[in-house]
């Protein structure tokens, strides 16, 4: 593969790359071929079986290894004179801090998810160091540039939020099959494999009236029970008696069409373990991530959409599997759609409630999609938004500032183009990233405590990685390696403290002041108490994700518990 002698501006850069994914890996072929003499490769993950239909630097044999890693080596192959440095990390980590990203020309992500860009953003903002973002979804996709004072941000415009539910259609009136998937990956299978300690809007009464102990967790597995019992009684409780309590309450019903309890032993025959064979064989291997329902039960074909009894039959299998198989995760286990066993799990529960409701069944395939949020990546997009990625990287490197364009790759053409060029926006002068626009929180400093300050607005919504918080001269939380065992004692105690019984305390009128050290950050943030009021709280409580809730009303926020 010959190519021209790259361009001077090209001959002398230094590029990170963030992420060698599907766009990363046809941007690192494409830098290559390009002529980039010096490229650094950041990506946390390994590679995996479902990425390699469109991650082509990767094969069967690399799956396991690091992506950063097996794409350098890939790229050197038929680039052997270059130099490429692979980073298998997270691009949050400490040690890639601004003086990391000053040494490079210009910054490309090919990232998945927000927060991580929102890092890179900060970091590129604090460093001086142009950036060009990316993203696709299936024949979508946008490349955008930029410039520190130049142009916007990648934070001047708010991101839409990704979707929840209400939480009452998820746990009592669902309408639509991904409220089905939400309840059964959200709600069910965190309820029987995830961390006991968290918060869950599963109906946990006992269904059987004759136990003694009302208090009993039915989702707890009683001592010696078998573990097909077990997997019966959960299905039972959730499939029939819960809702069958449901049904009692005749208001819900009146506008709706009543949902049909299901009991196993109408379902399935009296005992399985008979037909499915013992545990010991039910699967062909021991490696915990091959464990399969479906291949124990020989189903193969995942486009097929399962009847009501090879629903529960699965729904049977993979619990058991997860108890058998897979016992030391149980426990600690959260929904992963590269994870084949939760799927099934996840989809075989989903349809079982989905026949309860009257709602169509869907096959393992498309159930994957909608609980993964996937939107099938489509190669081609990836491949054509890392042109027009290295496309702009040149334009930076050469300093064209009147051609920079933010491209939108379009499903359909509009005018004839499927490809959108749009000139940069100036920054947005009310952005708290890229200017120095103070933020106003309304909060109830009465109910509200400190840690719930950090976590909930100061790292999810403000997306601080490592935060210090500041009221007037008087330090009320940081982190850090090299803090004083007093002052750990004492930020400790204070993230248990509401606002406004902190030493400081944090009232109406209070300015505080939130920096995070490695993104080099500030924004100071003007608190007004608020208690809210019956109405707003109400509102608030339907959402699921979270059980204190926040909402951005332009510039202000406000936020409050459920
Ligand atoms: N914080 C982060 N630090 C480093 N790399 C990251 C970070 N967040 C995401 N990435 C990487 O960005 C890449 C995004 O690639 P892509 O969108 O193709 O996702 P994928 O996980 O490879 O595929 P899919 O999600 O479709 O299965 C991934 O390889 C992921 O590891
Ligand atoms: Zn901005």
């Amino acid at each position: 593969m010959d190519s021209p002698p790259p361009l001077s501006a090209i001959k002398d850069a230094k590029v990170l790359m963030v992420g060698a994914g599907g766009i990363g890996c046809e941007l690192l072929k494409t830098l290559a071929l390009s002529g980039f003499p010096d490229i650094h490769i950041i990506d946390m993950d390994t590679i995996e079986v479902s990425n390699l239909n469109r991650q082509f630097l990767f094969r069967q044999k690399h799956v396991g290894q690091s992506k950063a890693k097996v794409a350098r080596e890939a790229v050197l192959r038929f680039r052997p004179n270059i130099s490429i440095t692979p980073y298998h990390a997270n691009v949050k980590d400490p040690d890639f801090n601004v003086d990391f990203f000053k040494q490079f020309s210009v910054v490309l992500n090919g990232l998945d998810n927000l927060d991580a860009r929102r890092h890179v953003n900060r970091l590129c903002l604090a460093a001086d160091v142009p950036l060009v973002e990316s993203g696709t979804t299936g024949f979508l996709g946008q490349v955008t540039v930029h410039l520190k004072g130049k142009t916007e941000c990648y934070e001047c415009q708010p991101k839409p939020a990704p979707k929840s539910y209400p939480v009452c259609t998820i746990t009592s009136t669902p309408s639509k099959f991904v409220h089905c998937i939400v309840w059964a990956k959200d709600l069910l299978f965190a309820k029987l494999f995830g961390d006991k300690a968290q918060d869950n809007d599963l109906n946990v009464r006992s269904g059987n009236a004759s136990t003694s102990d009302h208090t009993e967790d039915v989702f707890e597995r009683r001592k010696d029970e078998d573990i097909e019992e077990y997997g019966r009684r959960i299905y039972d409780h959730v499939f029939g008696y819960n809702i069958e309590v449901a049904l009692a309450n005749e208001e819900t019903w009146k506008n709706r069409s009543k949902p049909r309890p299901i009991y196993s032993k109408d379902v399935l025959p009296e005992r399985l373990i008979k037909q499915n064979g013992n545990m010991d064989s039910a699967s062909a291997t021991d490696n915990p991530s091959s464990v399969s329902a479906m291949a124990s039960l020989g189903m193969k074909n995942p486009q097929e959409i399962w009847s009501l009894m090879e629903n529960s039959k699965i729904f049977l299998e993979a619990l058991k599997l997860f108890f058998g198989k897979r016992g030391k995760e149980v426990g600690n286990l959260s929904f992963d759609k590269d994870d084949q066993l939760a799927v099934e799990f996840v989809t075989s529960a989903a349809n079982i409630r989905a026949s309860s409701f009257g709602i169509s069944l869907h096959s393992l395939f498309e159930s994957k999609g909608i609980a993964g949020n996937i939107v099938h990546a489509v190669a081609t997009t990836n491949a054509i938004i890392a042109g027009l990625i290295v496309i702009e990287a040149i334009k930076v490197l050469q300093k064209d500032a009147r051609s920079y364009r933010m491209t939108y790759c379009l499903e359909h053409p509009s005018k004839k183009m499927l490809l959108m060029p749009v000139e940069p926006y100036e920054p947005n002068k009310s952005c708290y990233v890229c200017s120095e626009t103070p933020l106003s929180l309304e909060i109830n400093t009465h109910r509200s405590t400190l840690r719930e300050f950090v976590d909930k607005i100061v790292k999810a919504k403000l997306g601080m990685n490592l935060p210090l918080i500041m009221h007037g001269s008087a330090l009320l939380y940081e982190v850090g390696d090299d803090l004083e065992e007093d002052m750990v004692t004492n930020y400790a105690a204070n993230l248990e403290k509401v606002l406004s019984e902190l030493p400081s305390p944090v009232t109406s009128g209070t300015l505080l002041t939130v920096e995070d050290l490695q993104q080099e950050l500030t924004c100071n943030i003007s608190i007004k108490h608020r208690s809210l009021t019956l109405c707003l709280c109400l509102c608030l409580c339907l959402c699921l994700s979270l059980s204190l809730s926040l909402s951005v009303h332009r510039d202000v926020w406000w936020w409050d518990f459920c």
